[in-house]
């Protein structure tokens, strides 16, 4: 793994070291904080950018574009009028690779490696974090073209884990409201005022390549601003789950990707 990532600086490949345990204790605090935690350039610079040459062809000829008109919430919500502005609709469009699209890749190799699961399962005080066994779900790589944007919305699972492989020449920034809403309660108000752009409480971030980010996006709201340059912007995220086996079924993907398999 040494020549993909930075392990003097990160060593993911000691667990349970003393150097492993700060590092963790670090990311933990920095979660408890802000609900996210970055490893910048955990990835080798080198490393990311051949891993994008190798991918940019195949974004521009098998990709699924991926192209919709969304609320927040990505459905209706049955105590709101449609009409009402935590409801306001936004584009979003991407372009999206899937696992079996990038066999071989140093993406799959990260994903598979036991001490990188082990270590995310430390840092979200987790007992252990599994592969999915889905097919196309496992790793997912986004490219943001110019105008491209991923819009405001919440994340269905408790954490997402990114890692950036291409920064664009300006936009594609990481917008985020830190718990916007809570398990307990929806924020309505809150959130219509973030749409509004009226939250002095948002903040953006702009990833470096080779960064590592893990964020909780269940009840932070976030979005990602349009991309503006010739330069895509190049995303990977890496799904793991607290259960071993995890696979969506042939309709989810059908409705994630286009297509079942
Ligand atoms: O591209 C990013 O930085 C964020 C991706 C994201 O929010 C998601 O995949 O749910
Ligand atoms: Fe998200």
């Amino acid at each position: 793994m040494h020549d993909i990532l930075d392990l003097d600086r990160y060593p993911l490949d000691r667990p349970h070291s003393p150097e492993w345990r700060v590092l963790v204790a670090r990311c933990r605090d920095d979660l408890a904080r802000s609900g996210m935690f970055n490893l910048e350039r955990l990835m080798r610079p080198e490393a990311a950018a051949a891993e994008t040459a190798t991918l940019l062809p195949r974004f521009a000829t098998e990709a699924f574009l991926h192209e919709r008109d969304h609320n927040i919430y990505f459905r209706a919500v049955a105590d709101l009028p449609s009409d009402h502005p935590a409801l306001r609709r936004f584009q979003t469009s991407n372009r999206t690779l899937c696992a079996d699209q990038i066999a071989g890749s140093a993406l799959l190799r990260l994903y598979e490696w036991p001490e990188f699961a082990r270590f995310l399962a430390a840092t979200m005080d987790k007992p252990a974090l599994y592969p999915m066994d889905d097919p196309l779900a496992r790793v997912n790589v986004m490219s943001y073209q110019q105008g491209q944007a991923l819009n405001w919305h919440f994340d269905r699972s408790e954490f997402t884990t990114t890692l950036l492989l291409q920064a664009p020449e300006a936009g594609g920034g990481f917008e985020y409201r830190t718990d916007l809403r809570s398990d307990a309660d929806p924020n309505y108000d809150g959130v219509a005022r973030l749409l509004a752009g009226d939250d002095p409480d948002a903040r953006t971030i702009t990833l470096s390549p080779g960064t590592l980010n893990v964020f909780k996006g269940k009840n932070t709201a976030h979005r990602v601003t349009p991309v503006r340059g010739a330069r895509a912007r190049v995303i990977a995220v890496f799904s793991y789950f607290e259960q071993p086996g995890v696979s969506f079924t042939e309709a989810e993907r059908t409705g994630f990707y286009g297509r079942a398999g």
